[in-house]
């Protein structure tokens, strides 16, 4: 071969290699996009990804909004513009025809890696989204979570005993608990799998009828699988920006043993999970089919049976395949776990702040006694049955007609629904978002003018004012979804305050925004259709219920209390966690004190004692036994003293512990 075969042949070669970079540039050079106006761009390589990473804690959007309007382009890989925009007309465009703007492939790569696999809801698009949709719908429907919730009481209340068996002024770590336990949750009412991450020697016994064929003897097995996987793919480094743009790079993924084994983890536990649903749900075809039969089997009520019941029912043209619902557990964990575990988190901040939302909220809470008939599940460490009705404190929540008038009474309480509001409003567990624009060409409309002193639209770069946006074909497009619930333009001038009283009348800006809930985007959208697609949270009611669940026990009789030099930042790595401004080696934290009131009227006789309640021990005293003598040693340890600018915490025992000098906070996230 002579030498300019060769050469010819090593060009063929690269330009097959670096061909979706070369086409990325001339789309670039070619976009509409380069005639809106933005923020210039400090480096021609990371463009403004770079300051992008710190937004939650450097208010960056809201200046750039300020400085450029609702809608403006930034910089992104080798200068690429791309479209930002808080106006609520241009996203309710862009999301109501969700399939012709998914989610660019370089996001989409990201998500199947970080555990969504390739075939999970989060990740397909089209078609494929629309079916698997259909076929889960069913599971998240709001009859269905309300068959779930004796799991959330369950684990609230185990987290509840967890804390207050912790000594007087302990600070605690209340992040990585909610963690625990809202891993326990998805873990049991997803597919009936026993995590047992809340203290898992001295927790009670998960509720057989959601656990049909647990996994007893290995508890732990697919936790550790999922955190080895979750973990390694939140470690965002360079070759990850690059493994997007050249697709060749992809086959160098760091693939180590351990994570080779965590996979295989995951699939054995999976399948094996999915076979003991397929055999549970054909029981129940033929039990119901048998005339014999006189005991109907309790029909499997977590989310996996339900899909694997409704997959049944579709027809065999449209049915998911086992590697698709095998998808969907990793997406449920995915999904359904650090995001309530961060909004709840975020939620305890916000009350730590502000005391008398607190203090109103927890009147609140304890004035629903009064509303609902004396119940008889008050375990031996209720304070005294001899204390009025509405007085009773630390009740177990066993008895089913209790939790059911509680549950009813809690979808009553006003204050309540505004403090979730406000605090997923202003601290929204997913930051933002991408889309791509996947027709030729189209023009996305932008409001006009949407109250008194606003003009409506956008100003270019040539100062022109216009009331739409021109995409071509891959221009990407940032949906920022934080940014859009605090917009001043929407919210009003204190839209960054927390205010739960706004919610008695909001501004009619504000209904513009096309939210799922709330008038907010922290679930996505709520208009989606099933020709345009619909992408908004299919978890959202899954998730506010057990929100309400969780902080109707944890508040109910306890308090909670920040120490005010203890700066709190946020991180985002897909979902925004806490993280100490002055710590941040401690990884993920947000750290809180308990204070149980009149604890000095909580005998120690009635705590260790062995009262019996309806013919049970109580089951919390185990567990406070258990955990003052340390057998619980998967659990996040507590310090013991005051913390002076977070000084003293220990070193969290969780998998989010962060090196602040890794190219993690160099290089954006996959939604930056
Ligand atoms: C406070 C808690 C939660 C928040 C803030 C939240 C937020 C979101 C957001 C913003 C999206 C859209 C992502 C995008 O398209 O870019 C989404 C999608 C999704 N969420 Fe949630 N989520 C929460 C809880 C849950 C729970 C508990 C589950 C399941 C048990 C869940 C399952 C899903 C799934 C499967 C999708 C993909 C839906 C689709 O594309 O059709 N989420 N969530």
């Amino acid at each position: 071969m002579s030498w300019s075969y060769a050469a010819l042949l090593i060009a063929l070669v690269l330009l097959s290699a670096f061909s979706s970079f070369i086409r990325l540039i001339c789309r670039q050079l070619v976009s509409p996009l380069r005639r809106l106006s933005g923020p210039s761009s400090p480096s021609f390589f990371l463009g403004n990804l770079a300051e992008m990473h710190d937004q939650e804690n450097n208010d960056l959007i809201a200046r750039w909004e300020q400085a450029y309007g609702s809608t403006f382009v930034y910089k992104g890989f080798v200068g690429g513009c791309r479209l930002m925009t808080t106006d609520p007309v241009a996203i309710a465009y862009i999301l109501r025809n969700a399939y012709d703007y998914p989610k660019p492939d370089f996001v989409r790569e990201s998500l199947a890696t970080m555990a969504a696999g390739h075939h999970g809801l989060l990740v397909v698009e089209g078609d494929e989204h629309r079916r698997q949709r259909k076929i889960l719908t069913p599971a998240f429907s709001s009859a269905h979570i309300k068959t779930l919730t004796p799991i959330f009481w369950q684990k609230a209340v185990e987290l509840r005993d967890n804390w207050r068996s912790f000594p007087a002024h302990t600070q605690i770590d209340a992040l990585s608990w909610l963690s625990r336990a809202t891993l326990d949750i998805i873990g049991l009412a997803g597919f009936g799998y026993k995590f047992e991450s809340l203290a898992s020697s001295s927790a009670p016994t998960p509720s057989s009828e959601f656990a049909p064929g647990s996994h007893d003897k290995e508890p732990n097995e697919l936790s550790a699988a999922f955190a080895v996987i979750f973990s390694t793919a939140r470690k965002f480094r360079a070759i990850t920006i690059l493994q997007a743009w050249f697709p060749f790079l992809r086959k160098f993924r760091r693939n180590s043993e351990t994570m080779r084994k965590a996979r295989a983890t995951m699939r054995k536990i999976g399948l094996q999970l999915i076979d003991e649903r397929q055999e549970q749900v054909l029981e129940e075809l033929h039990a119901t089919h048998d005339p014999t039969e006189t005991i109907k089997p309790r029909l499997g009520r977590d989310l996996l049976s339900v899909l694997i019941r409704s997959n049944n029912a579709t027809s065999a043209k449209e049915r998911m395949s086992s590697l698709e619902i095998l998808s969907q557990i990793s997406t449920f964990i995915a999904a359904g776990h650090e995001t309530t575990a961060s909004g709840l988190s975020w939620c305890l901040f916000a009350l730590a702040q502000h005391p008398q939302a607190r203090q109103r909220l927890r009147q609140e809470l304890r004035e629903l006694d009064a509303k609902i008939p004396r119940c008889d599940c008050f375990s031996a460490q209720s304070s005294s049955q001899s204390e009025p009705q509405s007085h009773h404190r630390f009740c177990d929540f066993t008895s089913p007609e209790h939790r059911l008038a509680i549950e009813e009474a809690l979808g009553n309480c006003k204050y309540l629904d505004w403090i979730i509001r406000e605090s997923l409003r202003l601290h929204a567990p997913i930051t933002s978002t991408m889309r791509v624009c996947m027709r030729d060409e189209d023009e996305v409309p932008v409001s006009g003018p949407l109250g008194p002193g606003d003009l409506g639209g956008y100003v270019d770069c040539e100062g022109n004012r216009r009331f739409s946006v021109k995409l071509r074909k891959h221009d990407i497009i940032t949906i920022p979804i934080q940014a859009i619930n605090k917009s001043k333009r929407l919210w009003g001038e204190d839209a960054s305050v927390f205010r739960p009283e706004r919610w008695e009348d909001l501004p009619d800006a504000v209904k513009l925004i096309p939210g799922l809930f709330a008038h907010t985007l922290t679930f996505l959208n709520g208009n989606g259709t099933m020709t345009g697609g619909n992408r908004g949270c299919i978890g959202w009611k899954f998730a506010l219920t057990e929100i309400q669940i969780l902080l109707y026990v944890l508040l109910r009789d306890m308090d909670i209390f920040m120490d005010p030099a203890v700066k709190i930042e946020k991180k985002v790595n897909i979902v925004t966690r806490p993280m100490i401004q002055a710590k941040p080696e401690l990884g993920n934290q947000m750290p809180i004190y308990v204070h149980v009131e009149n604890s000095s009227d909580e005998d120690e006789g009635a705590l260790h004692g062995n009262k019996q309640v309806n013919g049970q021990s109580a089951r919390s005293i185990s567990v406070r036994t258990k955990r003052t003598d340390g057998s619980a040693p998967a659990a996040p340890k507590p310090t013991e003293q005051r913390s002076e600018g977070g000084s003293s915490f220990p070193k969290s025992s969780c998998e989010h512990k962060r090196d602040r000098r890794s190219l993690a906070n160099l290089f954006p996230t996959p939604f930056d």
